[in-house]
C-alpha cells in the first residue's frame, strides 16, 4: 500500500494556486513508501513530491521542517518543504498535513558496492557535523526505555540466549549511559531512504525517525543495512568503505570504538522489535506492508560471527 489518501487533479490544481509553480502537467501516486501518501507532481516550473502525512509524529512536523531547512542550508542533498506565497511551509490537503518538496534526482540502490557505502558514510558524517551544533533537539520514542519494555515482552518469540545479553547492556546503559558523541540522527538511513545518480549520492529522504542520539548508533543503523552479505554477515569491503568514508570527515573516538560491537547489536535489535511489533499489530491485514522481523535476528547472529572494528586515527 502506498497511497492512503487520494488527490484528484482538480484538488491538486486548487492546492498549487498557493505556490507559483506554473501549470500542473501531471501527477502520480508513488508506490514505494509505507507510512505516508506520496505523489510525484510535475509543474511548468519543476518537479516536486507532495506528501500527505498519514501517521507518525505529526506534532513534530515543525521540527522536521526546521531540520530539513537547516540541512539544505548546509548543502546536504535533502528535500525541504517549500513555502507558499504567504510563507507557509506546513499545509493541509484532504484532511491531512501536507508538504510540497522538490523532487531529488536519482534512484535507490538495492545492491550497493564499496563506493556507494563510502558515499553514505561521508554524507552521514556531514549530517552529524551539521546537526551537532544546530541547537535542534528531539527525543526519540524508540530509545533504550522503549527497547527495554518491548524486549521484555518479545523475548518469548526469539532465541533467549542471543537476546538476554542485550537486555543486560540496555539495563546497564540506562543506569550509566556511555559518554558517546551526540547529534540529531537520521535514524533510518536504509537503502530505501537514499538516492544515487550513478555513484553520486543525490538524495537522503524520509527523516520522520530523526531524533537526538548517539551518532555511533546512526552509523550502526547504516552498516546493518548497507554492508550485509547474503547471509546477513558484515561484508568486509563495504563495511570498511562506509566506516572510512565517515571517519574521513568525522573521527571516531576511542570510547566509540569500545562500544561499537554493542551499539551495532542494539541497532539491529531496534529494527527487529519495530518489525515484530508491526507484524503483531497488522497480522492478517491485507494492504499493509510488514517487513520481515527475522531478518534482524539473522543480522544479530551474524554479528556474533564477524566483527569489524572502528578505524581510529593514529
Ligand atoms: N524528495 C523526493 N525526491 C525524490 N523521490 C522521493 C522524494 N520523497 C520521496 N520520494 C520517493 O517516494 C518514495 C517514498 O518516500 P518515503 O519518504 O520513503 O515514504 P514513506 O514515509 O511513506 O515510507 C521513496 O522511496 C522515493 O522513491
Ligand atoms: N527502515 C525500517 C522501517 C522504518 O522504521 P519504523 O520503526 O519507523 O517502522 C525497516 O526496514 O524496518
Amino acid at each position: 500500500m502506498s497511497v492512503f489518501t487520494e488527490v484528484s487533479r482538480a484538488e491538486l490544481e486548487a492546492f498549487l494556486t498557493r505556490y507559483d509553480l506554473g501549470r500542473l502537467l501531471s501527477h502520480e501516486g508513488i508506490s514505494g513508501g509505507s507510512e505516508n501518501s506520496n505523489f510525484f507532481v510535475s509543474c511548468e516550473r519543476g518537479e516536486f513530491v507532495l506528501t500527505l502525512v498519514e501517521r507518525g509524529p505529526v506534532d513534530d512536523l515543525p521540527f522536521f521542517i526546521e531540520l530539513l531547512e537547516h540541512l539544505h542550508a548546509d548543502d546536504l542533498p535533502v528535500p525541504y518543504a517549500l513555502s507558499d506565497q504567504q510563507g507557509q511551509a506546513l499545509q493541509q490537503l484532504n484532511g491531512r498535513p501536507a508538504l510540497l518538496q522538490p523532487r531529488l534526482p536519482g534512484k535507490h540502490v538495492a545492491q550497493p558496492d564499496a563506493s556507494h557505502c563510502q558515499a553514505v558514510g561521508q554524507t552521514l558524517a556531514r549530517l552529524h557535523n551539521s546537526t551537532e551544533k544546530s541547537g535542534l533537539l528531539r527525543e526519540t520514542d524508540r530509545g533504550l526505555p522503549w527497547m527495554q519494555r518491548h524486549l521484555g515482552e518479545q523475548l518469548l518469540h526469539a532465541q533467549q540466549a542471543m537476546l538476554e545479553p542485550l537486555r543486560g547492556v540496555i539495563d546497564s546503559w540506562l543506569q550509566t549511559p556511555p559518554h558517546l558523541p551526540e547529534a540529531v540522527l537520521h535514524a533510518d538511513l536504509f537503502r530505501d531512504n537514499v538516492l544515487f545518480d550513478g555513484h553520486h549520492l543525490s538524495g537522503v529522504i524520509d527523516f520522520y525517525n530523526a531524533a537526538s542520539g548517539w551518532t555511533l548508533y546512526d552509523v550502526a543503523i547504516c552498516v546493518n543495512d548497507w554492508c550485509m552479505d547474503e547471509s546477513q554477515r558484515l561484508d568486509s569491503g563495504r563495511t570498511h568503505a562506509l566506516l572510512a568514508g565517515y571517519a574521513g570527515i568525522r573521527r571516531f573516538t576511542p570510547v566509540e570504538a569500545e562500544h561499537w560491537a554493542d551499539v551495532l547489536r542494539l541497532a539491529a535489535l531496534r529494527f527487529w522489535l519495530s518489525r515484530q511489533l508491526a507484524a503483531d499489530q497488522h497480522s492478517g491485514q491485507s494492504g499493509v506492508l510488514v517487513k520481515e522481523p527475522e531478518h534482524f535476528l539473522r543480522v544479530l547472529e551474524g554479528h556474533g560471527k564477524v566483527s569489524i572494528g572502528l578505524p581510529l586515527a593514529l
